[in-house]
């Protein structure tokens, strides 16, 4: 208890106080200005830090001149080792912040004009645009030449290079497998389509170091009894006897990952609309507790489109557990697995897919709660994103091209600090075009993503009632394809459509 105390609030004469305001501009906010709030009792222009030791500073650069947007204590203990308020992120050349560690440190920001460029600044991008692109080209005639002479190599040692054969140990059981070329690549593991038994499957390899990852996997797999259609189907784990390779036997999805089928074809409504029901079917499987299974809730922690696949019926299926924690076993009530283990996951996950709390390191990772609603954000997202490459949204059919969420806005390589700041601080999310209020549907598909992606974690909806809402949205709107705001699929020319008859 005396620990407690003195961790959650400390002496008056030693708490850290800092310069409060929050500017107009930030005033409509009402949850970012409820945060910063109650991180201290505020007197003026003055706030006493309830917990932190930090002063937090977020400005704006207008006409070259840094100007105070929020000014509070920092609301979670976090590391601040400057004693002065110096610039350290910024935004399209828009944005400063500071942390601090002495008292009122946060009122005047220290930086340089150099600071000012970003990574994604429009010069930037417009250099990428007109420099790189040769570049690229050169690169490209080079690939091609050395694939040419690869395989023409390959013709001439065509017994290695061809499918080979591996025997691969369960246990006492062995499978053999027939492996053929790589069809993914993954932070840990490379992927590659196979034959067993007759069938096409996958066949995920993992580096013999990477024992803790294969582990967790393997046990949701198990776990989860490969019974639900929106769950990849497992056949089987073991270790390769040369090089001690981990590898999991799994279905093969044909059109492999969501992020690899978005970019090559557009989607019909009714398309769109059966990738998101089985999406959120297969979450809403995976965070269920289902005593008479067995089968004990599971939060992914790790759902991007890369972890999504696609299979030949146009349904999604989700894979990669490597992150998944087991939330409560059913035998053992409120023990939980993997407890500790996985937060490492948490910066080799996509960055775009992190939730505000979980970016700002608000989360206890081991409270289940939270866990869920972080997938939950991320279901928002890919929701999002399979609806941004459905034609029959976009007038003429012409669905832009397929972008991943806040890469249009912060460029194809986020960082942490620039999407804490524009995800978190500004509390934006990715753009919902303006046309799609004109459509029937347009209202409910904006409230089903702004209430998966809201910033209040609590106030997300779970992934069961996503299911609900969708399966409302199929039945109300489920004619809406032939539509006259809609589409001309004679206009669309890079992608392919697919659709459902
Ligand atoms: N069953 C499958 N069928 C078809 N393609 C698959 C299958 N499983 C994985 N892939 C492909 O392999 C890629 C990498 O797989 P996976 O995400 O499991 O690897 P990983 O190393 O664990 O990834 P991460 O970097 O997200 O941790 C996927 O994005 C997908 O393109």
């Amino acid at each position: 208890c005396v620990v407690k105390g003195l961790l959650t609030s400390k002496p008056l004469q030693q708490k850290r106080r800092c310069f409060f305001q929050i500017t107009e501009s930030t005033k409509h906010n009402y949850r970012q200005n409820k945060k910063y709030t109650a991180a201290g009792s505020v007197s003026g222009s003055v706030q006493v830090c309830e917990t932190t030791d930090c002063c937090v500073g977020y400005y704006r650069i207008i006409n070259g001149t840094p100007k105070a947007d929020i000014l509070a204590c920092d609301r979670i203990e976090k590391s601040c080792p400057d004693e002065t308020c110096k610039a350290q992120t910024r935004i399209n050349n828009q944005f400063l912040t500071c942390m601090c560690n002495t008292d009122l440190c946060n009122g005047n920001i220290t930086w340089g004009k150099e600071q000012t460029s970003h990574p994604y600044s429009y010069f930037s991008v417009v250099f990428m645009k007109k420099a790189v692109k040769p570049l690229v080209g050169i690169l490209l005639f080079m690939c091609f030449w050395i694939v040419v002479a690869q395989w023409r190599s390959c013709l001439k040692k065509k017994s290695k290079c061809a499918n080979y054969q591996q025997e691969m140990h369960t246990g006492s059981d062995s499978l053999l497998v027939y492996v053929l070329q790589i069809v993914g690549r993954g932070h840990f593991a490379t992927v590659f389509q196979g034959t067993y038994q007759g069938s096409v499957v996958a066949v995920k390899f993992l580096p013999a170091a990477y024992e803790h990852n294969f582990n967790t996997e393997k046990e949701i797999y198990e776990l989860l009894l490969s019974k639900h259609t929106s769950i990849v189907n497992f056949l089987g784990a073991g270790r390769k006897p040369d090089d001690k390779s981990w590898f999991i036997v799994l279905q093969f999805a044909e059109y492999g990952s969501l992020h690899s089928f978005l970019s090559k074809q557009t989607t019909s409504w009714m398309f769109s609309l059966n990738l998101c029901q089985s999406l959120s079917q297969g979450l809403s499987y995976l965070h269920s507790d289902l005593l008479n299974l067995h089968k004990p809730p599971v939060a992914h922690r790790d759902l991007s489109s890369s972890n999504v696949l696609v299979k030949a019926d146009g349904t999604c299926a989700l894979c990669d557990f490597g992150c998944s924690t087991i939330l409560r076993s059913c035998s053992e009530p409120y023990r939980r697995h993997n407890q500790n283990k996985n937060t490492k996951c948490i910066q080799l996950g996509t960055l775009h897919y992190m939730a505000p709390e979980i970016l700002e390191g608000f989360v206890n990772l081991n409270e289940s709660m939270f866990l869920m609603q972080g997938d939950v954000y991320a279901l928002g997202l890919l929701l999002w994103e399979i609806w941004m490459c459905c034609y029959d949204l976009f007038e003429g059919g012409a669905a832009p091209q397929h972008l991943l969420p806040y890469e249009l806005e912060l460029g194809s390589n986020v960082t942490l600090e620039s999407l804490m700041l524009y995800v978190s601080y500004m509390d934006k999310r990715p753009c919902i075009p303006e046309h799609w209020e004109l459509l029937p549907q347009g209202a409910a598909l904006r409230e089903l993503l702004e209430d998966c992606w809201d910033s209040d974690s609590e106030a997300r909806l779970t992934a069961h009632s996503v299911v609900e809402r969708i399966t409302s949205l199929q039945s109300s709107y489920s004619l809406h394809a032939s539509s006259k705001h809609l589409r001309n699929a004679t206009n669309i020319t890079q992608k392919a459509n697919v659709s459902y008859a």
